[in-house]
């Protein structure tokens, strides 16, 4: 390597640390854009809409900051959040300066908060609230001491901060709820048809405010949907038909069906107390032909899937937020199905972050 080449490649990395040290920048940009509702606003209009036209629309400001927003949508537009287009006055013959116009991009279509869309909008403001942020800044304590991240930031781990706080409660809940349509959409594209024939009954495990099996039984409505959480998150959530609510502790017993669903619950707890959950999803379902629907990454380091490198993001979320939980690999699954009786097991991919793992008792 000649003198100039190692000098470019030394000025690349440089470039590469200022991009990882303000990633932060871009996570609040979408943040914003989404307190602010951008995306709704211009879809509501059903066309790319001008900064001023985006202006007028923000609520709850009487005068909003032009240059602000300005600034900020043209970070957005190059993170390709929203598509700028410029609109060329013909009749002016090119003399005036021409409006930029703001239209939304595939991404951005995932931030719309109406009922009607799948959203990610309340898991961007959960994960960037300050109280999930805080815990990160624990990571270096907790290789030093070892420990929970949750538990250093606020003293308290996650689900005694939800069942304590109903703030803290709704946007936890509310993010998981969107996660959990998206999920349920992308499983139902491959799980269809006759699939779900013989199942009756069916628990969905740390199942939240019951979004997810709603979404289940609204296609199959021959399922009696259980959803099955902690007491003060089932107490919060609505009515939908064909789904009842359980509150209870999973690691004391889980309601019996024929199946057990769980979507985002492993990976919240280290292998003992998986293993714990597993025995009691045995106990829940009939032992020869039951069957746990398990919806979770299946981890690849190397992997250069379209979701690999979040599997990585979502492992480190894992020590920030859950008390010793973690992503785990196929070997690593394989070892803990068994060792929770479950010795058979199929994993299939999904058009989603996380993979379909049905685990079988024989
Ligand atoms: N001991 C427990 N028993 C039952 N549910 C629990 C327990 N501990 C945590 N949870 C719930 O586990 C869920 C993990 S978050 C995942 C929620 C949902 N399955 C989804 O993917 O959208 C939360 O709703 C917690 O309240």
């Amino acid at each position: 390597m000649d003198k100039h080449d190692a000098a470019s490649k030394l000025l690349h990395g440089q470039a590469q640390i200022w991009k990882q040290m303000f990633a932060f920048v871009d996570s609040m940009a979408l943040k914003c854009a989404v307190e602010l509702q951008i995306a709704d606003i211009i879809h509501s209009h059903g066309r790319p809409l001008s900064l001023s036209e985006i202006s007028s629309n923000i609520t709850n400001s009487s005068s909003p900051s032009f240059p602000y927003l300005a600034r900020i949508m043209r970070l957005l537009v190059r993170n390709n959040i929203f598509e700028s287009i410029e609109d060329v006055q013909p009749e002016n013959g090119g003399d005036t300066p021409s409006t930029t116009l703001y239209g939304l991009t595939t991404a951005s279509r995932w931030l719309l908060n109406n009922n009607d869309q799948l959203s990610m909008a309340p898991f961007i403001l959960m994960e960037n609230h300050p109280w999930l942020l805080s815990p990160w800044h624990q990571l270096s304590t907790c290789v030093r001491e070892g420990g929970i991240a949750f538990q250093k930031a606020h003293g308290k781990e996650i689900w005694d901060m939800a069942s304590q706080n109903p703030e803290f409660n709704k946007i936890f809940n509310d993010g998981m709820e969107c996660t959990g349509k998206i999920t349920m959409q992308a499983i139902l594209s491959v799980f269809k048809g006759t699939y779900w024939d013989g199942v009756e009954t069916l628990v969905d495990v740390g199942g939240g405010t019951g979004a997810t099996i709603a979404e289940i039984v609204k296609v199959y409505p021959h399922i009696k949907g259980i959803n099955f959480d902690l007491p003060h998150v089932v107490a919060t959530a609505p009515k939908y038909d064909g789904v009842s609510h359980v509150g209870g502790d999973m690691f004391d017993a889980i309601p019996s069906a024929q199946a057990v669903f769980m979507k985002w619950i492993m990976h919240d707890w280290c292998d003992e107390d998986c293993v714990k959950i597993l025995k009691n999803c045995r106990r829940a379902i009939p032992e020869k032909t039951g069957k746990v629907f398990i919806v979770e990454v299946v981890l690849k380091p190397d992997g250069d899937g379209l979701f690999d490198s979040i599997g990585m993001i979502l492992d480190l979320l894992m020590i920030a937020h859950s008390s010793g939980g973690k992503e785990r690999t196929e070997p690593e699954w394989k070892k803990l199905l068994d060792k929770g009786g479950f010795p058979r097991y199929k994993i299939t991919e999904i058009p989603a972050c996380f993979s379909i793992i049905e685990a079988y008792p024989e």
